[in-house]
């Protein structure tokens, strides 16, 4: 069998950011910003609205570059490399964000299986030069039973409930079998009972190897498996670290700039605003 390219970089990083300033149009949003995420490290990176969250995740995607560093060093490495082809690292990181979901969604006749094949192509649906295989047909099919989706085939995607399509793009994201999956809120509009069946999904792949990396609002959403929280806020590193150690009333006060309160029921964190 032959070695999944991930393999050979199975002792780097997964994420390392050294002293990366990004702007946004005319403003520096992440200035001197530096993280370091190890390679099977699930890490869950919250902040408040504007926090720099979608801002970290771009560069991550490659979507958005840091500022070139005075002393020519990459301030910038995925999987301990600072250049990629985006197609070649999409194997490597799955994602799943609002964006690709509304980008899928939006196409009225996009089909299910369809959405996941699509990806082996780094395209947003089949072209006539795709040639699909009978081996990607069967890895589709593998990742839709993986991410719970398999009743979804053929149906459309616009036709989906956002809860649905949601499988459908981890599915989407698991057809290479990527060594992480990036998900940027990614419980955004699900019911209550959906996002407990999501999370459990989300830690079933967390259970069998896949490393998370999880972007939200929310201190519920982060998982047992999960063990390193990120905080953010106004661009800057506030704290990160053990989550029993960073998910503190004074660090979440500080994230959100409000009294918080911190819980903790079993495995699992809440937080309300005092007063
Ligand atoms: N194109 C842009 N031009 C100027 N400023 C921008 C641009 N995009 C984002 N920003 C600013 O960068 C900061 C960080 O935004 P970002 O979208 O990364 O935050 P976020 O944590 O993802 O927020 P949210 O939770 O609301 O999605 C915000 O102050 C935002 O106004």
């Amino acid at each position: 069998m032959n070695a999944h390219p991930s393999d050979l970089l199975h002792d780097t990083s997964l994420i390392d950011i050294d002293d990366a300033s990004v702007m946004r149009g005319d403003r520096l949003v992440l200035e001197r910003f530096s993280l370091r995420i190890g390679a099977g490290e699930h890490t869950a990176i919250l902040g408040a609205n504007g926090a720099g969250k979608s801002t970290l995740v771009r560069l991550v995607t490659r979507e958005l570059y840091p500022l070139a560093r005075g002393d020519g060093r990459a301030a910038m490495r995925v999987f301990g490399r600072d250049r990629w082809q985006v197609s070649e690292l999409r194997g490597l990181l799955g994602i799943v964000s609002p964006s690709l979901q509304q980008d899928c969604t939006g196409d009225a006749t996009l089909e299910v299986t369809e959405a996941v094949l699509s990806n082996f192509f780094a395209a947003q649906r089949l072209g006539l030069d795709h040639r699909v295989t009978a081996a990607m047909r069967e890895r589709a099919n593998e990742a839709l039973v993986q991410a719970g989706a398999s009743h979804l085939v053929g149906r459309h995607m616009a036709s989906l409930s956002t809860g649905e399509a949601r499988r459908v793009l981890i599915a989407r994201a698991l057809v290479h079998r990527p060594r992480a999956l990036l998900l940027d809120e990614p419980c955004a509009g699900l019911d209550l009972a959906s996002r407990r069946q999501f999370l459990e999904s989300l830690r079933e792949l967390a259970r069998h190897g896949t490393t998370l990396l999880l972007v939200t609002h929310h201190i519920e959403e982060i998982l047992p498996e999960i063990r390193h929280v990120v905080l953010l806020r106004d661009g800057r590193l506030l704290r990160h670290g053990d989550k029993d150690e960073v998910l503190t009333d004074a660090a979440l006060s500080d994230t959100f700039g409000m009294p918080v309160k911190v819980r903790r029921t079993g495995d699992y964190y809440s937080a309300h605003i005092e007063g």
